[in-house]
């Protein structure tokens, strides 16, 4: 098995950077759904430039490259210990070219392991099975995402929804209200895997099998096809939209599975997928290695433009122009006074450096100093992709986390600092409202997953705080130019996140009655 490690790598290659042909065709079917013009239009329109950039540049789709899990079957008497070894340095080589960041972080110290290597990472699931090849699929699901799954124990009582019991109309309002709690968090939108019993473990791992089926596959039980084909198009009436920024498209795909459970319990689990929906896998041949089929057709045959944009080049460039007229530049630092003009809607553009900072650096500030001046300063709440050479750091991917997490912390350290102005994904909430108008400030929404696009209005790398922390939960200074985003929340009390969040709460009434009795 001499390219087994070879193979694997290819692999990991393959999965982070090129989305896969039938993921492809639903975000493609999500662009065709959604208007344009609109914000979500918008999103749509950069995630799909993102996608193609990121096949381009043999780089990260996004800079969260995930959980990196693998489901390997193997022919009776494989030596699952050596190829154990052979994923484990192909990961390590991965994580060392950019191809994945280095996740994997100690939970009691907080420290990065730097290598993706450590307890429980990677996940790995090894089965026999009865077949000449090694089946070999691997998923990179992303953290955001990964927090947005849920899990239901039924019977329950559901916002919005009222009673939800043992039974496929319970099933039913479990996965809805799944799909609304995620808002845009997780990146929307989103596909989810659904695991019906099993326990609270064995009902999440059914949920995330469902999540390696094609998209386009038709479930073989026609109960959980019509509720597949159900949810699909329900959960588009909630008025989420892409990156919860309301509008058509909130989901691109549902699959469900049942097992058998306990008298005693009824478990419903959901886990959600981002919109970049990394898996891949590969037939292995048992004797050399080497890679004899992908199991996934291919991303790189599927182009992201729609029609219009491939004829329309001249309109397009209109567009482009009218984009800019309306956009607002901001230099850093910023004024109070700037601030105060802006409002929920207007696409800025920032110019200047920019600090990252997430979810240690925030902990870190409540009670000390910040290594330079915040005042006027925009931070990012990103944990980029870095890799380092002679000449000094490099950016690989470094799109936006989600803001929520800071909620405890930002309001304070938006006051403590003098920082103007927040970019991130999937809003905040009331405590940072109320401070970005006390304080004059505004929360700028940029496209979740968007790491090449991003990645790309990065002119240089300042320099360097914390980085005991790891890569991601560095503070890095970044010089960028042309970086757009959108205010979502302003410094007038204006909230878009709190504006889709309370109508979608009302359309999730809509589906309250009984639908499969
Ligand atoms: O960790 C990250 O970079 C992003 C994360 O996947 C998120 O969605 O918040
Ligand atoms: S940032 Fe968004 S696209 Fe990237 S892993 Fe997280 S949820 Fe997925």
């Amino acid at each position: 098995m001499k390219q087994f490690e070879e193979s694997v790598y290819r692999l990991i290659v393959e999965t982070s950077t090129n989305l896969p042909a039938d993921v492809r065709r639903a975000v493609n079917r999500g662009r065709a759904a959604e208007d344009a013009a609109t914000r979500a239009g918008l999103a749509l329109t950069t995630i799909a430039q993102n996608i193609e950039m990121a096949e381009n540049e043999i780089s990260p789709i996004c800079q969260d490259t995930g959980m990196p899990t693998f489901v390997v079957h193997t022919p009776v008497g494989s030596n699952q210990i050596e190829m154990k070894k052979d994923i484990f340095k192909a990961v390590i080589r991965a994580t060392e070219d950019g191809k994945l960041r280095p996740n994997s972080v100690d939970s009691l110290t907080g420290k990065n392991s730097g290598d993706n290597l450590g307890p429980g990472t990677p996940v790995i699931h090894f089965e026999q099975w009865e077949q000449d090849n090694i089946d070999i699929r691997l998923i990179l699901k992303g953290g955001g995402c990964e927090n947005k799954n849920i899990q239901y124990s039924l019977p329950a009582e559901l916002e919005g929804l009222g009673k939800a019991g043992r039974d496929l109309e319970g099933i039913r309002k479990c996965i809805l209200h799944a799909v609304y709690q995620a808002q845009g968090q997780g990146c929307s939108a989103g596909f989810i895997g659904v695991g019906i019993g099993g326990d609270r473990t064995t009902g999440y791992e059914l949920a995330k099998q469902q999540l390696f089926r094609h998209i386009d596959d038709v479930n073989t039980n026609p109960d959980l096809q019509k509720l597949e084909e159900y949810i699909l198009e329900s959960a588009n009436q909630l008025g989420i939209g892409t990156m919860g920024f309301g509008g058509e498209v909130t989901l691109l795909g549902c699959k469900i599975g049942a097992m058998n459970r306990l008298p005693a319990s009824f478990f419903v689990s959901v886990a959600y997928n981002c919109w970049a929906f990394r898996r891949q896998g590969a037939l292995i041949d048992p004797d050399s290695g080497e890679i004899r089929d992908w199991l996934y057709e291919s991303g790189s045959g599927i182009s992201m433009q729609t029609e219009s944009e491939q004829e329309a080049s001249a309109a397009k460039e209109l567009q482009k122009q009218e984009a800019k007229n309306r956009e607002i530049v901001l230099q850093t630092p910023i004024s109070e006074e700037q601030i105060r003009s802006l409002k929920v809607g207007d696409v800025v553009v920032i110019r200047g450096e920019m600090h990252t900072g997430r979810d240690a650096l925030h902990k870190h500030l409540m009670d000390h100093d910040a290594p330079l001046d915040l005042n006027g300063a925009v931070i990012y709440h990103c944990g980029p992709v870095m890799l380092k050479d002679n000449e000094g750091w490099h950016v690989k991917a470094a799109g936006p986390t989600t803001s929520i997490r800071e909620e405890p912390y930002q309001g304070d350290i938006l006051k403590k600092f003098g920082i103007r102005a927040v970019i991130g994904k999937g809003g905040m909430g009331p405590k940072t409202l109320e401070a970005l108008r006390d304080h004059g400030a505004v929360y700028l929404n940029a496209i979740g997953g968007a790491a090449q696009y991003y990645a790309e209005c990065i002119k240089n790398v300042n320099g360097v705080d914390f980085m005991e922390f790891g890569i991601p939960e560095a503070m890095w200074h970044l010089e960028v130019d042309g970086f757009a985003a959108i205010v979502t929340m302003d410094s007038h009390g204006s909230s878009l996140h709190a504006d889709v969040s309370r109508d979608s709460a009302a359309k999730l009434e809509q589906f309250k009655e009984p639908v499969f009795v």
